[in-house]
Order: structure tokens, then sequence, then C-alpha cells
């Protein structure tokens, strides 16, 4: 199975159809108003409406009430929730949609348990550990970490660029990689040139691994 690719934070119809076109799997919007790459409705729909068919659109939550994820789901078409909080398995499988339980990794983490804890989530979004920050902070995490089996699909995130993203997927073969800041010119503005080394860097990785 080749990784597939997610490209979080767009705030620009224009960076996610580049994206797309380069062939990212999965572009994720941040409903999270104390980030930079937030987006509100409006925006999200804009970006929704440039994509060609076939990629799918990722809804990114921290701690969100109830009628914040609702009030997405009812005016823009979301494929998959993204939960980067303290959400329970209850809330997130309590809109019966697709859902990734993100995870912010430091020793002592326990993704197994973690992993049976939100055993119906679509994958188990690993990301660094950063001290008051949810996510979006450019900074690796130790992959030795992560147990060799989790019996979710694991998306690795954090910290990845062009520059690690090989070594990431020969290491630690996740069903996906997810990046954000290492696809960036700017907050929330993404370079189709760094966006295009990525993707090429997954796909020389895998190749190198599976040849056919
Ligand atoms: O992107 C953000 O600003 C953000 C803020 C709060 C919670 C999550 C956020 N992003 C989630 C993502 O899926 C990112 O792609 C992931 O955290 C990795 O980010 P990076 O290390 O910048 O590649």
């Amino acid at each position: 199975m080749s990784a597939r690719i997610k490209i979080c934070g767009f705030t620009r119809p224009e960076d996610a159809l580049a994206a797309a076109n380069l062939g990212a799997d999965a572009i994720g919007l941040v409903f999270y108003d104390k980030s930079p790459r937030h987006v509100d409705i409006a925006q999200a729909q804009a970006i929704i409406a440039a994509l060609p068919p076939f990629v799918s659109v990722v809804a990114l939550f921290v701690n969100a009430s109830r009628e914040e994820v609702e009030s997405v789901l009812a005016h823009c078409a979301i494929d998959v929730l993204q939960f980067h909080g303290e959400e329970s398995a209850e809330f997130c499988r309590s809109f019966r949609r697709p859902y990734l339980k993100a995870v912010r990794v430091q020793p002592g983490t326990d993704l197994a348990a973690l992993a049976a804890q939100y055993h119906d989530a679509r994958g188990l979004l690993t990301d660094a550990f950063v001290e008051g920050a949810h996510g979006g902070t450019g900074k690796t995490f130790d992959w030795t970490l992560i147990p060799p089996q989790l019996p979710l699909p694991l998306i690795l995130s954090g910290g990845l660029d062009e520059h690690n993203v090989a070594d990431a997927v020969a290491r630690v073969s996740p069903a996906a990689v997810d990046v954000s800041s290492g696809v960036e010119s700017g907050k929330g503005i993404k370079s189709p040139s760094r966006m295009a080394s990525f993707i090429a860097a997954v796909r020389a990785a895998q190749h190198s691994i599976s040849p056919v």
C-alpha cells in the first residue's frame, strides 16, 4: 500500500487546487479560531468548491462544541472529521462520520491503549507534543515511540517536510502522512514547489521500499 498524503491548513482555494493537482489525497481545513490557519465556513466553501472530484476534505477541530461541528457539517461538504483536542471517543463517533483522532505523542503516551479507545476511528494521527499547542507546530517527535503494530491505520504527522518524509516513511511505514508547516511559505500559505517536493519524496520512498 502506498502511503496516502494529507496536506493540512489550507486558507486559499488556489493552494488546495494545486495540492490536488500535485496528487494529494486529502486536504485539511482548520476550524479552530486560535490557529493562524483557521478558516470560517465561507472560506471553507470556496476552498472545497475549487477541488476536483475524489479529493477528501478533512475538517479539523480542537475541543469544539457539538453545535460548531454540526454547523460545519451542515454547510460544507466534509468527508472526514479530525479531532485534535481532548474529545472523548463517544463525542467523536456521535456525528456518524468517518473520523481521525489526533494524539500528541511524548514519552509515556500509550498509543495501543488509545487505538483501543478510539477503535472505530479511520486512523490515529500521531503529532508532536508541544506544551500549549494543539498542532501545526512544525515539530517532530521520537518515531520510536510508535509501537510496531497498531490495530488502527497510522497517520504520521508532526514536523514532516520534503527533507525528512522519506526517512519517516521508510522507518514507520505509515498508512498516510500529514503535513502543514513543512509545505508552507508562510502560515496558511502553501508553496506549490514545497508540496511537489514533499509528494515526490513520499512517492520515491515508497518506490524504494516496494518497487512494483
Ligand atoms: O495547523 C494548525 O494550525 C493546527 C492548530 C491546532 C490544531 C491542529 C492544527 N493542525 C493539524 C494538522 O493536521 C497538522 O497538519 C499537524 O498538526 C502537523 O503540523 P506540522 O507539524 O506543522 O506539519
